[in-house]
């Protein structure tokens, strides 16, 4: 299979390397090399691309020619704005130790369509969302209707499907899927047979620090174990592990919001100041993979409202949400708390 042009910059841009999308060509703040930048923008005029959220928590909204922030946000370049400096602009973890920065020129960008698809692709690619917008050709080349519609309309295919025994559950089969425009692995588990009324169905999101070293921090191991005793106890249904780690802005990204919540910052917060939004997820690649396994209607095993609402959006009608909470424990008791405040989760 070859990859897709989303797959292809999305390792570019990990590689360090540039990218064009749409009429920029962009590096990533966090893993473009010195080298690589002295050789793209040997004049050391490239502007900073950042999203608005992290506008936001530089204190750029107060520049007139900024506006709302509710779109990306292009830094001028000066000279003092090297290599160094444009890392703790995006890097939130140097916000509590450095000095003030400025005075820094900014203002929106001209093509919030364009600065959307970038930071979005940046995010697919796990790193900090914020790139160098330098004035060159790239061989990986993207467009930006490419990098919506990976996202927002996913298609996947059924790669196989194998006998997965698991404790208690000896019947389970394991399906795989690639998105194929993002590359994307995800897994379903389908357990027993249903049929007849719809099965009862919970869509995981990634969380290798709950699901395989049992963190307290938060509750999806214990969610992920119950949710398929459940299924079990239903007679049948399936399980979606979706690779959508951090809600959507990859490992490192969340265990850089993890650093950020040790220093007081809640979970929400956290995801703003990196420069992502408070949830970054979409469920239409998980109404792809139920569709796909012939689920049209599912009882759904969930707090999140998104979840569906985003099922039903992408055609999977949703007969009944049965709710999923875990007790909770000292280190995810305000978690689950501000989940329920400020992200709507439900009782
Ligand atoms: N960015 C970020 N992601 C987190 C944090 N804690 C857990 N996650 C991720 O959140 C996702 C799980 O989301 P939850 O909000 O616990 O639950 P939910 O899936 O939205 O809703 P339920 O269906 O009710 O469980 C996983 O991808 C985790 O990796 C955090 O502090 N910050
Ligand atoms: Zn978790």
């Amino acid at each position: 299979m070859t990859a897709s042009p989303v797959e292809r910059a999305v390792a570019a841009l990990r590689a360090g390397r540039p990218v064009a999308v749409g009429s920029a060509t962009i590096l990533s703040v966090e893993t473009a090399t010195g080298a690589i930048l002295d050789l793209l923008d040997p004049q050391a005029k490239a502007p900073l691309l950042l999203s608005g959220e992290r506008a936001a928590a530089l204190g750029l909204g107060n520049l007139r020619e900024v506006g709302d922030l509710k779109h990306a946000v292009q830094v001028h370049r000066a000279p003092w704005l090297d290599r160094e400096t444009a890392r703790s602009l995006a890097d939130p973890s140097r916000d509590f130790d450095r000095g003030p920065i400025g005075p820094l020129g900014a203002e929106a960008v001209r093509c919030p369509g364009e600065a959307e698809a970038i930071l979005t692709l940046l995010r697919l690619a796990g790193v900090l969302p914020a790139a160098w917008l330098v004035g060159v050709e790239a061989e990986a080349k993207v467009g930006v209707e490419a990098i919506m519609a990976a996202v927002h309309a996913p298609q996947v295919q059924l790669v196989t499907r194998a006998k997965l025994p698991v404790e208690g559950l000896e019947g389970t089969q394991i399906v795989a899927f690639r998105d194929t425009g993002t590359g994307e692995e995800h897994v379903a588990l389908v357990v027993g047979a249903f049929g007849g009324r719809p099965p009862l169905v919970r869509l995981h999101s990634e969380c290798l620090t709950g699901d395989v070293f049992g963190s307290l921090k938060c509750d999806c191991g214990p969610q992920l174990k119950e949710a398929l005793r459940l299924i079990g106890a239903a007679g049948g249904g399936v399980l979606l592990y979706l690779r959508q780690e951090g809600r959507g802005i990859g490992l490192a990204n969340k265990l850089r919001a993890y650093a950020l919540q040790d220093r007081g910052l809640d979970t929400i917060e956290a995801n703003l100041r990196l420069g992502f939004a408070d949830d970054e997820r979409g469920y239409g690649v998980a109404a792809a993979m139920l569709r796909a396994l012939g689920v049209d209607s599912a009882r759904l095993l969930t707090n999140n409202p998104n979840k569906v609402a985003g099922l039903e959006a992408a055609g999977v009608h949703v007969v009944e949400r049965v709710a999923h909470h875990m007790p909770t424990n000292p280190h995810n008791a305000d978690y689950i708390a501000t989940k329920k405040a400020k992200s709507g989760h439900l009782d």
